[in-house]
């Protein structure tokens, strides 16, 4: 690892260059800011300097402030960990500094990256340079004054989609608002960044204190009514999180009293946002997402990975055109084969439908649609499979068409071709079982919609080799996606762990509860919808699918339910014809059909779960355990099984794929903040009311009597972890 360094050169001219340098993105780490301010101070003390330049090293000027002093802040409690960088030294150092200071921006200047650019008197960028404040999107607010001076440079509505929507800009469009003085090409950057300076200097051009500017905020009542707009908007779409309510009233804070006032209060609200829960989540996300890339004897034993440049999709339904919609988005060519050209046509038309659908949400140009949709290329056999480097295979879940499938490929691909299943129930030894490829077979789990969906589950067996297994993370990267390494058992790691989400929820209903008010509480919990919404959306078939194949799997801990084949029997289907639990009708919002309630009374009486016949009585609260509890003791079970590399992968994973509130950090992250003993508890009681299926697993049970977080690593309990990774 580079040492962190600040660097300053004095040229004859006058301008002291100060350079940042902490690979790979000039994080603002400790050293970094104390390297700077010494600098800065030294410029300012030398006669020999009339401005400065300050940059940053590889072409990129600053990811932000460093994100690891958060986590160490949460480890230890302790918020003395934060330097004091907003007033003694963007303020105090930069901004009032007695020489003009420019900043020469390239790459990226992101978080307090930006915020330091700001408090230059001056900003040169070299094209497309990306320019954000994404500090909301980690739970926190930006804390080097970013609140004050961005309205102040761009105004209030573009200052407000930047931070609290997070939504960075490119430098051109920087230019535009008057955030980047000039964009310039990457190679005159530093001498015009310096002609600027010295011109700041002589007084040939401004020297502006963005803190001080008060042309692009407007009156004090429009402000307000912009403000207040953001905030119904943010209401909408940020449920359950209050740091973006406190960024628009620091905002406010510094327009009514002013931008030092303004810089005072940021700094106030964001040592208080550093310590809460929510930012404890989200940074645990954004690391835990990037630890997924490093998966012990695949990424770190040399391999360089095979690229994929031409990818075989086998199937062309739902999955597989999805699927291939992905590949041909990102640049890689795609051979989509069919059983036949009816079949074939419509797997290419759900392509070219998935790619349209983009351009007219304004996802994709014309032009990039256009080019994506001339990589892919539709076949009836295996002619075109002789030089592709991958195979991703997406057909019905049938073990001896998939083996018949997998027979025929290792005949026919070359043999560094990686051969991949999208299954998401079929054991992966028992589909490369008729093979002598076992080590090429690998499962390439994507969720649906697989062209949106940012998850990949890669699922290897223990014949799987580490080059196969390094080459689809690396085509999952390409195409987008967060790539999670897990071991092979019935529903892998996701929908193994989410198996009893659906069950305790049916469970519950036929113990009296209200299925609306369960969907309103699963959502108010922060998942995207609730279990019923989520049985209409995916589909009947899917669920009764899925519930019979891990009542199979795990007969001692599975709970029966015959609602959702009433719900089919009554003509029901879900999203797909309008009537499910909840009328779909274009255009609006699901409704809850009242309805079903003879249906669900059908079921209750069939099911015969009430103890003496009445409704559980049950607080909101025990609702929302009941269901996500046991979730968490399977969570339990595929860490002790070694089926997840890490805690913190299940974490990444439940976000990705199951929409579990990323703010609460991922399943086990939640679970550890609720206490593996609380936890343990309420399953135990419930398992002796209704039976196996809360019973608490060892390894739960062992972390809530040692005390040990279940995310903690397996060498901190006692139990016997058997990985399969
Ligand atoms: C007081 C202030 O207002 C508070 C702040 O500034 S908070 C920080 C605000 N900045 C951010 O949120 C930016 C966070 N970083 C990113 O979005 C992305 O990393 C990026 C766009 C800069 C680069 O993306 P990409 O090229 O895909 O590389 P990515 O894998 O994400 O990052 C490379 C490495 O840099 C690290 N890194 C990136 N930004 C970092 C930061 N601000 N602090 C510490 N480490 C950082 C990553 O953890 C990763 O480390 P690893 O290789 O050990 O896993």
């Amino acid at each position: 690892m580079v040492a962190p360094t600040v660097t300053m050169e004095v040229g004859s001219d006058g301008v002291a260059v100060i350079t940042m340098s902490n690979p790979p993105v000039n994080s603002l780490a400790i050293p970094i800011i104390e390297g700077l301010t010494e600098k800065f101070k030294e410029a300012e003390r030398r006669n020999d300097v009339k401005a400065i330049v300050l940059t940053g090293k590889g072409g990129k000027f600053s990811g932000g402030f460093d994100i690891n002093v958060f986590q160490l802040v949460h480890k230890t409690g302790d918020i003395s960990h934060l330097p004091d960088v907003s007033v003694s030294f963007v303020n105090n150092i930069v901004e009032d500094s007695k020489k003009p200071a420019v900043a020469a921006v390239e790459g990226l200047a992101l978080g307090g990256g930006l915020e330091l650019a700001m408090a230059c008197h001056a900003r040169i960028a070299a094209p497309k340079t990306q320019l954000g404040l994404p500090e909301l999107t980690l739970g926190i607010i930006p804390g080097f004054g970013g609140t004050q001076r961005l309205p102040r440079l761009v105004g209030l509505p573009k200052a407000i989609e930047m931070m609290v929507f997070s939504k960075p800009i490119m430098s051109e469009v920087g230019e535009k608002l008057g955030l980047i003085d000039a964009v310039v090409p990457s190679g005159d950057l530093l001498n015009v960044a310096r002609r600027w300076a010295l011109d700041i200097a002589d007084k040939h051009k401004p020297w502006i204190r963005s803190l001080h500017k008060t042309d692009k905020i407007g009156s004090i009542s429009e402000a307000h009514n912009i403000l207040q707009g953001a905030r119904q908007q943010v209401k909408k779409t940020f449920r359950n999180l209050f740091h973006h309510q406190l960024c628009i009233s620091v905002m406010e804070d510094g327009i009514v009293h002013g931008g030092y006032h303004g810089v005072l209060e940021e700094t106030k609200t964001f040592n208080k946002l550093v310590l809460s829960d929510n930012a404890k989540g989200l940074i645990h996300i954004f690391f835990s997402q990037r630890a997924t890339s490093k998966v012990p004897n695949v990424t770190d034993v040399g391999l360089k990975p095979n690229p994929a440049k031409k990818v075989a999709v086998i199937g062309g339904g739902l999955m597989g055109s999805g699927i291939a919609t992905a590949l041909v988005l990102n640049n890689i060519n795609v051979v989509l084969k069919e059983i036949n050209s009816d079949y074939l046509l419509k797997g290419i038309k759900s392509v070219e439908a998935n790619v349209k659908s983009m351009v007219l949400r304004k996802k994709l140009t014309q032009e990039k649609a256009n080019k994506a949709l001339s990589l892919l290329k539709g076949v009836l056999d295996y002619s075109e499979f002789k030089d592709v480097d991958m195979v991703i295979e997406a057909v019905i879940e049938n073990i001896s068409l998939k083996q018949k499938i997998f027979g025929e490929l290792e005949k026919i691909c070359p043999p560094h071709c990686v051969l991949a299943s999208n299954t998401s129930t079929i054991d992966l030894n028992l589909v490369g079982e008729k093979t002598r490829s076992q080590d090429r077979i690998i499962g390439a789990h994507f969720f649906s919609p697989a062209h949106v969906m940012p998850l990949l589950e890669i699922v290897r067996t223990e014949k799987t080799s580490s080059q196969v297994i390094l080459d689809l993370m690396t085509v999952g990267k390409t195409i987008k996606k967060v790539p999670v390494v897990v071991g092979n058992c019935t529903g892998f790691a996701v929908n193994r762990t989410f198996f009893p989400y659906t069950q305790s929820a049916l469970f519950l209903v036929n113990l009296g509860v209200d299925l609306f008010r369960i969907d309103q509480l699963i959502s108010n919990f922060g998942l995207p919808m609730g279990p019923f919404q989520l049985q209409d959306v995916s589909g009947y078939g899917v669920a009764i699918a899925v519930g019979k194949e891990f009542a199979s799997a795990f007969p001692d801990r599975t709970l029966q339910s015959p609602l959702i084949e009433l719900m089919i029997k009554s003509g029901r289907n879900g999203k797909s014809n309008g009537k499910g639990y909840f009328i779909h009708e274009k255009g609006s919002k699901p409704k809850p059909d009242p309805s079903v309630q003879s249906i669900i009374e059908e079921s209750r009486r069939l099911t015969n779960a009430m103890v003496g016949g009445k409704p559980i009585v049950i607080s909101d609260q025990e609702v929302v355990e009941m269901i996500l509890f046991p979730v968490v003791n399977e969570a339990c079970r595929v860490m002790d099984e070694g089926i997840v590399i890490r805690a913190s992968d299940l974490d990444v994973a439940s976000v990705l794929g199951m929409g579990f509130p990323s703010y609460r950090g991922g399943l086990v992250f939640w679970a550890d903040l609720v206490s593996a003993g609380h936890i343990y508890k309420s399953l135990k009681k419930w398992s002796e009311v209704y039976g196996d299926f809360y019973k608490p697993s060892r390894f739960l049970e062992q972390r809530a009597a040692a005390g040990i977080p279940l995310s903690a690593p397996a060498s901190s309990s006692s139990s016997s972890r058997s990985s399969r990774l």
